[in-house]
């Protein structure tokens, strides 16, 4: 079915039934996930949002959210912090990469077939790598898949996955019984059922909170999660990296940095919220438009010009919220929904605050950078660049550079010497690269007048922490500092203080009781043994082709080398896939970021590097296959579809001993689903593909699938369960022996002797 929607500012649809929701008491922002604080302000604001062709009936699993009036917080960071800290989970993608940088630490064949020339890592970046270890290197961008590759003497062939077959668009029969516009790919005649099954888990869930462990229901629980899960990854790093690098790691997490140093300091002081210059705001639970026209704000004539020629007319009710704010100078922390404009909200006033400084003096040795933009991974950061670009249409005069890894340093030193410019993205790592390496950039650091972190809450977990303490350092105290993130957890707003001003606001544009997901996206689980699981991506994915030749689906897995054979897989089986995760050539991903972002009858299989922030348009499903790092990374990945109030839909694969994991995401309307029939010929048909796949992809597989569990606290504390389990992914891969890993892998992941596993 091709889904054809109106512009998001055509349709003004008449207000929903409305609802109050009293706000929270303190007692409840204790053990409530999403805590609304005591001092929070609700304001009502006008409805008005997109229209949009149904294409699910009912909503019936997502009970008392509909036809609530949206609130809209904003709390000062005083206020913030009398609210009480609750440390959440972290946010660990680390173990994805963490798993891969493992697998490397093995002789491997497999990696010198053919040497790249897509790989392009600078000199520098591998100079700082080798001191880097693996938690530096996963995104901080600059020297992501190349770190990992400074153990290797060659690197592998970057362009095996462009061998694709022809996408899939004859109609066939659905796998889920009738065609998906009356029911989504998993079938919405089973959505009621669904919803019954889903309350009878929970309650078994209830019942496993007291009967087990605990993993589970209540915060308090997270709290000790959240820590464990922080120290499991610090052990691993510990043993994994050098002496030099653990004393690092360790330094962040003692509290020894900056972020730790002034969220004890903090005291906070209640800020009353000035509701004077307020812009009347729209919004539904779904909506994402205000009624706020951009020309009604006080922004230079040019950008107005620019943004006209982006398409804007209307504000999204982030920008609406935050512009009036942060052109008034204030540091923010905002938080809104996954594709409703955040990047035009933190660029738009950060453009005005370069209009208003001194025109840049061409002959100045070390023009002064005025705006500097930090993402978590390469794709977001040049997407914002692009953006930046596109609202400077009018403003010749005003430059954007992107520093990134996997582009050589040289050539960027090269582009900030001959194009100076005011405004510049840049990922973490690379951007620390610069500060150490690169003549006179620190200099034009200290002209930073205005710094944002996209992202806020990855940029400050524990992964990039440290690069991010050493970027804050370089320039200068007084600026206004900006951070904007679709989940800002409790843990980021006790450290945030480090970044922003003691009287930053905190702006939530996610109304009071309804889930940080778009009540739009249906979402879904599909709990299955491991044995069972290709053929069910399979079949999931025949069915939903079936079901919408214009398909766009985004295939998640939880690391890069997974990724890989998930992605070799699925070409094997002729579906027209393309794959971006660390291990490919920042050439190739952009190539395939481009190139998904236009298309429609594709599937991205990918790793957490498209998890946050990449605005692919329209995309129709988006597919995690096995234990999302995070509460927050399955948010953001399910986020890459239902951009811009549109429909999409969500599966989540798991295997049983993952099931846990729902109840860290149970305040999300996830249903489960049907499982769906996989006839013998299909089950055939995986297995012959499986068997096509390259040893090597399989070991490798193999071995970074062992990594990632191993740090997920839940299922590596138990080590010997944990290769029991890695065995049966291996079978589930075609293979009668688990492949060996070298010693020293296992001895650094903490798995000498435990049996079930081979060594070589
Ligand atoms: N005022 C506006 N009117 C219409 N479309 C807009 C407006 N502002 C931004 N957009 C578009 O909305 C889409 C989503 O924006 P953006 O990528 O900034 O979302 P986001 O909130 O940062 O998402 P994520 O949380 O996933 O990072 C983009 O395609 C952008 O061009």
């Amino acid at each position: 079915m091709s889904i054809k929607f109106l512009p998001p500012l055509r349709l003004l649809n008449p207000s929903p039934p409305v609802t109050r929701f009293p706000l929270m008491n303190v007692g409840l922002s204790i053990n409530t996930r999403r805590s609304i604080p005591i001092f929070s302000r609700v304001f009502p604001f006008k409805l008005k949002y997109p229209g949009f062709s149904s294409r699910f009936s009912t909503r019936s699993f997502r009970p008392g959210t509909t036809g609530s009036r949206p609130e809209f917080t904003r709390r000062t960071g005083a206020e913030r912090e009398r609210g009480e800290a609750r440390t959440s989970k972290s946010l660990v993608e680390d173990e994805a990469e963490l798993s891969d940088w493992v697998s490397d630490l093995r002789t491997n064949s497999f990696r010198g077939r053919v040497t790249s020339e897509d790989e392009s890592d600078s000199d520098m970046g591998r100079h700082n790598r080798s001191k880097r270890g693996p938690g530096r290197d996963r995104d901080s961008g600059s020297n992501r898949g190349g770190g990992r590759e400074g153990f290797s003497m060659k690197r592998r062939r970057e362009s095996d996955s462009d061998e694709f077959g022809e996408p899939t668009r004859r109609r066939t029969e659905s796998t889920f019984g009738p065609p998906r516009k009356n029911r989504g790919t998993l079938g919405l005649q089973n959505e009621k059922r669904g919803q019954g099954e889903r309350d009878l888990w929970l309650k078994r869930d209830d019942k496993g909170v007291k009967g087990e462990r605990g993993f589970i229901d209540d915060d308090d629980d997270e709290v000790d999660d959240g820590e464990d899960e922080r120290k499991g990854l610090m052990r691993n790093l510990g043993g994994l990296v050098t002496e030099e690098e653990s004393d690092d790691d360790d330094d962040g997490d003692n509290g020894n940095g900056i972020f730790e140093k002034n969220a004890l300091s903090s005291t906070g002081l209640k800020k009353e919220f000035d509701m004077k210059d307020r812009p009347s705001l729209s919004s539904s639970s779904d909506s994402f438009m205000s009624e706020t026209r951009f020309d009604q704000c006080s922004i230079s004539p040019l950008s107005l010009k620019g943004i006209k020629d982006a398409g804007y007319e209307n504000m999204t009710v982030v920008q609406a919220a935050t512009l009036p704010v942060i052109v008034k100078g204030k540091d923010v922390l905002a938080k809104a929904k996954t594709g409703t404009g955040k990047t035009v909200a933190f660029l738009l006033p950060s453009i005005e605050v370069v209009v208003k400084s001194p025109p840049l003096d061409r002959d100045q040795k070390r023009p002064p950078i005025i705006v500097l933009v930090i993402c978590p991974t390469r794709e977001l950061a040049t997407q914002a660049a692009t953006e930046a670009n596109t609202l400077l249409k009018y403003h010749p005069s005003i430059g954007v550079q992107v520093v990134i890894g996997g582009v050589r340093i040289a050539s960027e030193q090269r582009n900030l010497q001959a194009n100076p410019c005011q405004i510049l993205v840049a990922t973490p790592g690379r951007l620390k690269d610069h500060i150490e390496n690169t003549a006179g950039f620190a200099t034009r650091l200290m002209g930073v007048k205005v710094l944002v972190l996209d992202e806020a809450d990855r940029l400050l977990d524990m992964g990039f922490r440290k690069d991010i303490e050493k970027i804050i350092a370089a320039i200068p105290k007084q600026r206004q500092t900006l951070m904007f993130s679709a989940t800002v957890p409790e843990e980021v707003r006790q450290i945030c203080h480090a970044a922003l001003k003691r009287d930053h606001e905190f702006i939530n544009t996610v109304e009071e009781g309804t889930e940080d997901t778009h009540s739009k996206v249906r979402q879904m689980h599909v709990i299955a043994p491991l044995d069972k699981q290709f053929p069910l991506l399979y079949v999931i994915l025949k069915d939903h082709i079936a079901d919408d030749p214009d398909y766009k689906v985004i295939v998640f897995c939880t690391t890069a080398r997974v990724t890989g054979l998930v992605a070799g897989l699925l070409g094997e089986l002729n579906l027209n896939i393309r794959e971006i995760h660390s291990r490919k050539a920042q050439t190739y991903r952009t190539r395939v970021s481009n190139e998904f972002r236009k298309s429609r009858g594709l599937i991205l299989v990918t790793s957490d590097v498209s998890a946050r922030g990449v605005d692919y348009p329209d995309v129709t499903l988006v597919l995690q296959v096995g234990l999302p790092a995070s509460r927050e990374q399955y948010i953001h990945r399910l986020g890459r579809t239902g951009r811009k109030g549109k429909e999409g839909e969500g599966i989540l694969l798991l295997a049983p001993w993952e099931e846990f994991f729902l109840s860290t995401v149970k305040d999300l309307p996830l249903t489960k689903a049907p499982m769906p029939s996989i006839d013998p010929d299909t089950k055939k048909k995986v297995e012959r593909a499986l068997s096509q796949l390259d040893m090597n992809s399989k070991q490798a597989a193999y071995q970074a699938w062992l990594g990632y569990y191993n740090s997920q606290k839940k299922v590596g504390s138990d080590k010997y369960r944990l290769v029991e389990l890695a065995n049966e992914f291996s079978r589930s891969m075609g293979l009668d022996t688990p492949p060996a890993i070298p010693k020293l892998v296992l001895g650094k992941m903490g798995l000498r002797n435990i049996p079930g596993l081979r060594t070589k």
